[in-house]
């Protein structure tokens, strides 16, 4: 019982949307989904992230009901869809679906392909959330025409309509936007998710690039041979990797290596906490290219050690490119040759030989077991 007399323990919690528990699937012999647990709440987007092969798909066709999961269960609003024994079929799931190959039927035209899910309803009731959803992914105008008079990005749009039209409770996106050329895929991309956040659908998105999952996602499910290895909000998934691949799936990524000795790893740029790897273990310290800072030389020296930056080490310009945004400046590390690299805001294209002096971020920086 609370203060006011409401007693919290007798509310019953809202299921979520879309939840999966223990799924599992194997090929030949061979798990490619292992144990996947998740849950979607309405109007929230969950991107399963992971590289070719990793299972995503494999994952999406089983909530979908077009793939049997081995053993694990889907729930949609708390109520049972499918396990070992019982499998509500594809059209019974209320799940929208839409793939890379967005395959609209090309003899039918605009308004029959979205037309197609609608299985309830008058004919003038069928046309008017035709013309809803037309309207909606601004199509109004090609309502008569036939999927060959649109570009790929109307195209898509259509597509979208005809996966909203019997109103899905979830929308399964499998790489969606990646047909899609980049000036078209941003716009495409938010227009999609304004829609579907509107309408309050659970979307599960399946790709493989880390930026449309930044892009779109609420939280993200971080996969690797089968298995989620993190999920969280995109801002925790990318600044507190789990290992190492976690890291290096978001972007670029350095790499040092050392001994522990005492709870600390030293390297050329001083020493670093390593808590919790005993003594005698080798480390792997991981930082991004953003978190080096440059020095020039100054006369044989770099700049003095600091607590948040450590010790400087000197490096020898080995290639320096402009990249639009920023410039990657790749160094070979008199320590012990090899190559670190660091980006810097705009234009920084130092030549190739240039002596300067690196120091790494401290608080950026990761130590995981090497
Ligand atoms: N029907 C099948 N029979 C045999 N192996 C399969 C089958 N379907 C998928 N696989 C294998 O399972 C693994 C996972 O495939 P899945 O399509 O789920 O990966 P993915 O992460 O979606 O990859 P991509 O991004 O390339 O589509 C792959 O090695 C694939 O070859």
């Amino acid at each position: 019982m609370n203060s006011i007399g409401f007693d919290e323990t007798r509310v019953t919690p809202v299921p979520p949307r879309l939840e999966v528990k223990n799924l599992m699937r194997s090929f030949e012999g061979r798990t490619v989904v292992n144990d996947i647990s998740f849950a979607i709440q309405p109007g929230q987007v969950t991107c399963l992230l992971g590289p070719s092969g990793c299972g995503k798909s494999t994952t999406l066709r089983m909530i979908a009901g077009v793939e049997m999961q081995d053993s694990g269960e889907i729930y949609v609003d708390g109520a049972l869809v499918c396990d070992t024994i019982f499998r509500l079929p594809p059209e019974r799931r209320e799940i929208g679906l839409m793939f890379q190959d967005f395959a609209l039927f090309p003899h039918l035209s605009v308004a029959d392909n979205v037309a197609f899910g609608l299985t309830s309803g008058s004919k003038a009731e069928k046309r008017a959330r035709v013309e809803e959803l037309l309207e909606r992914v601004d199509l109004m105008r090609f309502i008569d025409g036939y999927p060959h008079q649109l570009s790929g990005g109307e195209q898509q749009r259509v597509a979208l309509a005809r996966a909203l039209a019997p109103k899905p409770k979830i929308m399964l996106m499998d790489e969606p936007f990646s047909g899609l050329d980049n000036r078209l895929r941003d716009g495409i991309r938010d227009e999609t998710l304004n829609i579907l956040k509107e309408q309050d659908t659970a979307v599960l998105l399946v790709t493989h690039e880390p930026e449309e999952a930044m892009r779109m996602a609420d939280e993200i499910a971080l996969m690797r041979d089968g298995r989620i290895v993190q999920h969280g909000a995109p801002y925790n998934v990318y600044t507190r990797p789990v290992d190492r691949a976690a890291l290096a799936f978001f972007s670029d990524a350095n790499v040092l290596h050392a001994t522990v000795e005492g709870a600390l790893a030293q390297t050329p740029f001083g020493q670093f906490l390593a808590p919790g790897h005993p003594d005698g273990t080798m480390v792997d310290i991981v930082f991004r290219p953003q978190h080096v800072r440059i020095d020039f030389d100054r006369g044989g020296t770099g700049p003095k050690p600091t607590a948040t930056d450590g010790t400087a080490a000197r490096g020898v310009v080995q290639r320096a490119r402009f990249m639009g945004n920023e410039s990657l400046v790749e160094f070979v590390m008199d320590y012990d040759d090899s190559i670190l690299r660091a980006t810097v805001p705009n234009v920084f294209l130092p030549k190739v030989g240039t002596v300067m002096w690196l120091t790494i971020r401290r608080d950026k920086c990761f130590v995981f077991d090497a």
